[in-house]
């Protein structure tokens, strides 16, 4: 079971990667905007893979070539470390 972060320090490199945090809910959100629909859906692909290894699922949505993420740990009601590796290696992804 994954703890709430509690040293928000630690989100300051993805704020300045472009997640930001929700103002309704412990959570942080991005939009990737790919070259179009295969590079989008290859990016969820192997994500979905890292998500599975890491036992952290993503919210998600895709429409075309735009993939917006909202990352939150479901266990804790709020953001974990959990959340920060996978954002981390979202933006590997899709760099
Ligand atoms: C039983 C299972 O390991 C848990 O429910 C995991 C699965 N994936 C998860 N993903 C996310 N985002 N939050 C969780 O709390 C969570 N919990």
């Amino acid at each position: 079971m994954a703890d709430r972060l509690t040293d928000r320090s630690a989100l300051e490199p993805l704020f300045a990667a472009g997640w930001a945090l929700q103002t309704d809910r412990d959570a942080i959100s991005k939009r990737y905007m790919f070259k179009n629909f295969v590079e989008a859906f290859g990016f969820m692909t192997r994500a979905a893979l890292w998500a599975e290894k890491l036992d952290h699922h993503p919210e998600w949505s895709n429409v075309y070539k735009t993939v917006d993420v909202t990352l939150t740990t479901h266990d804790c009601d709020g953001l974990s470390a959990l959340d920060v590796r996978l954002a981390q290696k979202m933006d590997q992804l899709a760099a």
